[in-house]
């Protein structure tokens, strides 16, 4: 692995009674970038508040760039991190030329990045309008190129492409490739972001505060051992086909008059395709291998049902008097 940026080990931290992060251990690469992924409460933004040093972990080990961000060094180690915070706010009454010199300032970074910055971003246009003309896009343009004021060697982005159009969304993933490029070192904390995989390396998904799973697509694939789907036009019957592929283990699904849609074990792949190839009916054909989507409701599907399972037998131990929440 490259040089580490990022180590956890074994972090818990705990709101009162409340466990945000359960015995969570990560590592980040220099010029990696990270999805980090999972539903509302799983405990994204505090993982980054632990990072950012903001807040401290109630158990556990966490270093970035080999120093405790909450220790000594938090402060020069701040200036080597940016971050975008979700729901980004600013000073409505400065203009976006204004705000990025006050944040540049803060950064102990001259102010000629200013306008390179805004430019990166696509605002210099607008850079001399108070913020509270901007559109929601437009805020979070800004807030990116706050992120990116002084150079910094990691980025937390949270909620980085909320309110962003489709171009602007393009944009964003071609900075964070740029970034990448540059060795610069990346976190993009979702719910699940559409189109994300080709741009990030690996993908860490949290569930209830615990790491449910964390690895390439390609490693999430084989762990999640979900099928591949297989879409075809031919003239075949569904009942031949499935027949023909029941030795692979293939589930056959009529989704319009001759549109087949295969359910595929990930290991059979070449056998089914070499079996439909050989048929010669086949017309049209197109595959897809289990987005990052699907394996995200796959894994948080798993947390949420062990979690009623639980209370399940939680309510059944718990005998006449008690309740199913
Ligand atoms: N300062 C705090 N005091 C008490 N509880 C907190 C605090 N910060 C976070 N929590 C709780 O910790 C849990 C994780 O919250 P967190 O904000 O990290 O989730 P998230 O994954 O970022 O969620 P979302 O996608 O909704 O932003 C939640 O149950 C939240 O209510």
């Amino acid at each position: 692995m490259t040089q580490c940026v990022i180590e956890m080990a074994g972090v818990s931290k705990r709101f009162g009674k409340l466990t945000a992060i359960n015995d969570v251990s990560l590592r980040l690469g220099e010029g990696e970038v990270l999805g980090l992924m999972g539903h509302n409460g799983a405990g994204k933004s505090t993982s980054m508040k632990l990072i950012l040093g903001l807040i401290r972990p109630s158990d556990g080990e966490l270093r970035v760039f080999g120093h405790d961000p909450s220790g000594a060094e938090a402060n020069d180690l701040r200036l080597r991190l940016g971050y975008l915070p979700e729901n980004v706010q600013f000073y409505e009454q400065l203009s976006g030329h204004e705000v990025l010199r006050y944040f540049a300032r803060l950064k102990r970074v001259g102010h000629g990045v200013v306008d390179t910055l805004l430019e990166r971003v696509g605002l210099t246009h607008a850079m001399h309008r108070r913020v509270k003309t901007y559109s929601k896009g437009m805020r979070q343009r800004l807030g990116l190129a706050q992120a990116l004021i002084g150079e910094p060697r990691l980025m937390l982005l949270d909620e980085p492409t909320v309110g962003l159009d489709p171009m602007a969304t393009r944009d964003f993933y071609a900075m964070v490739d740029e970034l990448r490029g540059r060795g610069v070192s990346v976190i993009l904390c979702s719910h699940v972001l559409p189109g994300v995989e080709r741009h990030i390396d690996r993908a860490a998904i949290l569930g209830q505060g615990r790491l449910l799973a964390s690895g390439s697509i390609d490693e999430l694939r084989e762990t999640a051992n979900l099928p591949l789907v297989i879409r075809l036009r031919t003239a075949q019957a569904p009942e031949t086909l499935a027949m023909q592929l029941q030795p692979y283990g293939v589930r056959v699904g009529q989704v319009g008059m001759g549109r087949l849609e295969l359910a595929v074990p990930t290991r059979a792949k070449v056998d089914v395709l070499r079996s439909l190839m050989a048929g010669g009916q086949v017309e049209d054909i197109d595959l897809e291998p289990p987005t990052l989507e699907s394996l995200y409701a796959h894994f948080d599907g798993t947390i949420r049902q062990e979690s009623k399972t639980e209370q399940v037998s939680m309510s059944a131990n718990a005998g006449p008097e008690g309740v199913t929440v």
